[in-house]
């Protein structure tokens, strides 16, 4: 058993429950004619972003790390009338070909890109309503820092996902020299002792290779 399986599975399930519609598969296919690296999540962690998002109720939602706005359509649909979607990238291609995908998506009244480093994007968040939901999948060895931005620009209730914290596996390596790795080691660390945060992880294998996702509550 191996990605071919994996992949086949995803398929199954996909065809059964994902209803990944012309616009999703135009995105993937506009990012990849952009030359834009094919790291957006797999359809059915879309829809499971989507739903968490629906479950939670979320009408703010914060997104760090666009790419082709491939994951920021999923969770943008879920959003109410009415409801917000900021999404941070700093590569200026990227947040092009999203802002196109999520165009044709119908969604840019309610999606906001904000380009440049979520570094110096995040502490111009303050001043708004506290986000619901918030889903971190940038730069890796970055994952403490949004963490802590996360935590600033949340309230009780409020969900934080974070995306790729398996790597293979690679996590489980406490002397690895990939910062990538480190910083999810360290965002996971932040988050099991963090008081307000209760919080799980999840191994995915799927046609996205084997990786997880981390999901926190934050609490009183
Ligand atoms: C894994 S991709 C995002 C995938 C997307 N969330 C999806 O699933 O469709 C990571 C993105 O983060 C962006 N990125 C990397 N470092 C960043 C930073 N410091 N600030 C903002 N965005 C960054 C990259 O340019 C890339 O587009
Ligand atoms: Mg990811």
């Amino acid at each position: 058993m191996g990605q071919r399986t994996w992949t086949a599975v995803d398929a199954y399930f996909d065809g059964l429950l994902v209803d990944e519609d012309e616009a999703l598969t135009a995105a993937t296919a506009a990012s990849g004619a952009a030359g834009l690296p094919a790291h957006q999540v797999a359809p059915n962690q879309g829809k499971l972003l989507h739903l968490l998002a629906r479950i939670r109720g979320a009408r703010t939602i914060l997104e760090i790390g666009t790419l082709g706005g491939y994951s920021t359509i999923w969770l943008a649909r879920a959003l109410p009338e009415g409801g917000r979607l900021v999404t941070l990238e700093a590569d200026e291609r990227c947040a092009d070909t999203a802002a196109a995908n999520i165009a044709r998506a119908g969604l840019e009244d309610r999606v906001e890109i904000r380009r440049g480093r979520a570094v110096d994007l995040l502490p111009g968040l303050t001043g708004m309503d506290p986000f619901d939901l918030v889903f971190i999948d940038a730069d890796k060895p970055s994952n403490p820092e949004y963490l802590k931005w996360a935590l600033k620009l949340t309230r009780p209730g409020s969900v934080i996902i974070g995306d790729n914290v398996v790597r293979d596996g690679a996590v489980v390596d406490p002397a690895t020299d990939d910062p990538r790795v480190q910083g999810v080691r360290r965002f996971t660390e932040l988050i099991g002792e963090h008081p307000r945060l209760t919080a799980t992880a999840l191994q995915t294998v799927g046609a996205k290779g084997y990786d997880g996702f981390v999901m926190a509550l934050v609490t009183d």
